[in-house]
């Protein structure tokens, strides 16, 4: 599949998506957006893939909402489409039954910092910076920030943060638990990749049903919440990964699940 904006490669069953317009920080066009959807599906796709890393290239992660497009200006209709593309991007990366880790090198900023929000985990750099960059170019939060920060930090640090788009930098972020760890810029690779590893090595079905459980579990009363957990787990208990999960057990020693 060819991409202008993005580079897609898998190595050892671990998809890389890497935002790749450096020039401009890696601002998120309406191309970029539509890319990184159609990435995220041929990973759906690919059974060879397991877990999917999304990270930018240069010094940003990514700059958010692409300013020197707005700047050309957008008809209300053109304005609309491009928030909904980068909606349907961040749907997109909760419903792929993979996990999804952002590896922040850099700058976070606006609909780049809520992409990195909609992950599932979250490894940053220590020279990463965090910014609800909306109001300093006029605009309201977007890109599921209204959904997801306030689920992280809680209404007050939500609206503290959107409110005045402060820059937080990672351990500042991280003692808001709104990453998972930091580390030094040379580490980053290494420690991304070697969780990927990790969850690539996982029952895989059983993997994508805790990602869409917790998921749902954040807008589902208790009661359905408990349904589709038992739900879930019937599927699970039905594979041969739970099976030999059972065994590994029972024989000491590690299983080696199949994903199926
Ligand atoms: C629908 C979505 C909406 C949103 O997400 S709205 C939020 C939009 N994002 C922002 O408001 C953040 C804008 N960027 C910045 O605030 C700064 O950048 C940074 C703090 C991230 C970094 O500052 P520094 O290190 O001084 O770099 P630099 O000179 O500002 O940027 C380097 C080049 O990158 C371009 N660039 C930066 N952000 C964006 C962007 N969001 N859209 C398009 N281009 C961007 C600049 O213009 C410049 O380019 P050149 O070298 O040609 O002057």
């Amino acid at each position: 599949m060819n991409f202008t904006e993005i580079i897609y490669n898998c190595i050892n069953e671990v998809v890389t998506i890497t935002l790749n317009r450096p020039e401009s920080l890696n601002a998120l066009s309406i191309t970029m957006a539509k890319e990184i959807i159609r990435a995220i599906e041929q990973a759906r796709s690919d059974d060879n893939c397991k877990v999917v890393v999304i990270t930018g290239s240069g010094r940003a992660f990514c700059a958010g909402g692409d300013i020197k497009a707005m700047k050309i200006g957008m008809s209300v209709a053109k304005a609309r489409n491009y928030v909904l593309e980068i909606g349907r991007l961040i749907l997109a990366m909760q419903d792929l039954e993979k996990p999804i880790i952002a590896a922040v090198n850099g700058y976070a900023m606006g609909a780049g910092f809520n992409v990195v929000l909609a992950a599932d985990l979250i490894i940053a750099a220590k020279e990463a910076k965090f910014g609800q960059a909306f109001l300093q170019v006029g605009l309201a939060i977007d890109a599921g920030g209204s959904y997801f920060l306030p689920r992280t930090v809680g209404l007050v640090r939500a609206k503290e943060l959107a409110f005045t788009g402060r820059i937080i930098d990672a351990e500042e972020a991280l003692n808001m638990g709104l990453i998972n760890k930091v580390v030094e810029r040379e580490r980053l690779e290494q420690e991304v990749y070697s969780l990927a590893a990790k969850l690539a090595q996982d029952p895989s079905q059983a993997l994508g049903l805790t990602k869409m459980l917790i998921n749902r579990g954040l807008s589902a009363d208790l009661e359905t919440a408990l349904a589709y957990e038992a739900l879930a787990q019937s599927v699970c208990m039905q594979t041969e990964d739970h099976k030999e999960g059972l065994a590994a057990f029972l024989e000491k020693r590690a299983p080696k699940f199949k994903g199926k």
